[in-house]
C-alpha cells in the first residue's frame, strides 16, 4: 500500500539478548531494510519507556495479555493484541474500559478479518447468490500430538498459560461464523451473548484438547441460525474445505486455512427444487488468494489497519471492533463453562502483578 507506512521501531524481551536473537532471525537474515535500526530491550518496561514507540503489539501466551496490555497502556501506549485478547471476558472489558479512560488506540490481532478472503466472502453473503442464510460450520484442528502435547509447559497445553484448543485455534472458526451468520448492528450497541450448546475433551493437563460448540445467530428477520465451531489439537482439519455457508440456493465453501484462507469457491443454483437435485448449478465461481502480495503470510493488512486508524485518529477499528473482541471472550467463557475449563485464579483474574 501506499497510504501509510510501518516501521519496526523497537522490540522487547524479557531476557538479555533476546530481543537481538529475534531481529537477527526474523529481520536481519530475512533483509529486512532497516533491520540493523531496530532498537533492542531486555525488559517489558524499558520498551514502554521508550518515547519513540507509538504502538505495541502484545505477541505474548493469552495468559499474559491481560497485564502486558494492562502495562502498555498505562503507559499511554496504543496497542494491537494477538489473540486470545485474554483469559477471560471481565479482562477484556477492563481492558477496553482502561483504552477508552486514556483514550489510546486497542484492537484483537484477529489478522484474519483484514485479509482479502474475509471480504470476499462477505460481498458473495451479500450478494444473495447463496439465497438465504441456513448455517455455517467451521474448523481448525491442528494435531500437535508429536510436538506441544509432549510438553507439559507448552503454551498449547499448559493452564499456567490460558493452554487449550479453544483459546489458541477457536477465534479462527469463532471468526468465519461471525463473518457469516452474524448481522451487523447499525449502531454500537453491544451483540447479545448467543444460545450456545458445548462440549470438551481434555489433554493430560486438563485443558481442552477437542471442543464443539454450536452457537445460534438470532438473525435480523427472526430466523435463527446454527452455526458449529469445531477446533482440537489432537487432529487434523484436511487441506481442503475448512469452512462451509449454506443457503438455501446454494453453498460457499473455504478452503484451508481458517486463519488464512487460500481460497473460496460458491456455487448456487436457481431454485431449491434443482439445489435439491444436485444438478448444475447455475452459478459456480472460485477465487484464489495465493500468491499473495510479496509472498506476505497475512499480518501486513492488520497492520495497515493499525497505521489507517492511528493517522486517523481513530481509538478503535471499525472491521475489528471492541465489542466483537468482548463477545468472542464471552462466548468462550460459556463454552469453558459448559466444558468445565477454569485456569489458575493467577491468569483468571483482574488484579495487577
Ligand atoms: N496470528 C497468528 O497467526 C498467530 C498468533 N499467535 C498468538 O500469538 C501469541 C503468542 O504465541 P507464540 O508466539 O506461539 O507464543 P510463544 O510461546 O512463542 O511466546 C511468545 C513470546 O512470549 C513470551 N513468553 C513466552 N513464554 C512466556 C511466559 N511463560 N511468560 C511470559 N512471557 C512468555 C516470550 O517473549 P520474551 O521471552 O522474548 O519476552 C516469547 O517469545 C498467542 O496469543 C497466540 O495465540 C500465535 C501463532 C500464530
Ligand atoms: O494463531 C494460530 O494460528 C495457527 C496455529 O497453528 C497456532 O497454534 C495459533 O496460535
Amino acid at each position: 500500500v501506499s497510504d501509510v507506512a510501518h516501521e519496526v521501531y523497537a522490540v522487547g524481551s524479557r531476557g538479555e539478548g533476546k530481543a537481538k536473537t529475534f531481529v537477527d532471525t526474523y529481520y536481519k537474515e530475512a533483509g529486512v531494510a532497516g533491520a540493523e535500526k531496530v532498537k533492542l530491550h531486555s525488559s517489558y518496561e524499558s520498551l514502554l519507556a521508550d518515547e519513540g514507540v507509538q504502538a505495541i503489539y502484545v505477541g505474548t501466551p493469552h495468559s499474559h495479555h491481560y497485564q502486558n496490555v494492562h502495562a502498555a497502556l498505562s503507559a499511554g501506549k496504543n496497542v494491537l493484541c494477538e489473540k486470545a485478547f485474554t483469559a477471560n471476558a471481565d479482562q477484556a472489558k477492563a481492558l477496553v474500559a482502561l483504552a477508552r479512560e486514556k483514550n489510546l488506540f486497542l484492537m484483537e490481532a484477529v489478522w484474519t478479518r483484514f485479509q482479502p478472503f474475509a471480504y470476499k466472502l462477505q460481498e458473495i453473503l451479500r450478494s444473495g447468490v447463496i439465497g438465504e442464510i441456513r448455517s455455517a460450520q467451521a474448523e481448525l484442528n491442528v494435531d500437535f500430538t508429536k510436538t506441544a502435547k509432549a510438553d507439559p509447559s507448552h503454551r498449547l497445553v499448559n493452564p499456567d498459560l490460558c493452554g487449550g484448543s479453544l483459546l489458541d485455534l477457536g477465534p479462527y472458526p469463532w471468526t468465519q461464523l461471525f463473518l457469516a451468520l452474524m448481522p451487523e448492528p447499525s449502531t454500537g450497541a453491544a451483540h447479545p451473548l448467543p444460545k450456545i450448546a458445548a462440549s470438551m475433551t481434555k489433554t493430560f493437563t486438563g485443558v481442552d484438547c477437542s471442543t464443539i460448540a454450536v452457537i445460534q445467530f438470532p438473525q435480523p428477520d427472526g430466523r435463527v441460525v446454527h452455526g458449529t465451531l469445531t477446533t482440537s489439537q489432537d487432529s487434523q482439519t484436511p487441506h481442503g474445505r475448512v469452512s462451509v455457508v449454506q443457503g438455501n440456493l446454494g453453498y460457499v465453501e473455504v478452503q484451508w486455512a481458517t486463519y488464512r484462507p487460500e481460497g473460496l469457491v460458491y456455487k448456487s443454483w436457481k431454485t431449491e427444487e434443482e439445489y435439491a437435485e444436485g444438478g448444475k448449478p447455475e452459478k459456480e465461481e472460485s477465487f484464489s488468494f495465493v500468491p499473495r502480495p510479496g509472498g506476505i503470510w497475512g499480518f501486513a493488512w492488520e497492520a495497515d489497519e493499525v497505521a489507517r486508524c492511528l493517522r486517523d485518529g481513530k481509538k478503535e477499528s471499525e472491521r475489528m471492533p471492541l465489542r466483537d473482541t468482548v463477545l468472542m471472550m464471552e462466548v468462550f467463557d460459556e463454552i469453558r463453562k459448559q466444558g468445565e475449563l477454569v485456569y489458575p485464579e493467577a491468569v483468571e483474574t483482574l488484579e495487577l502483578a
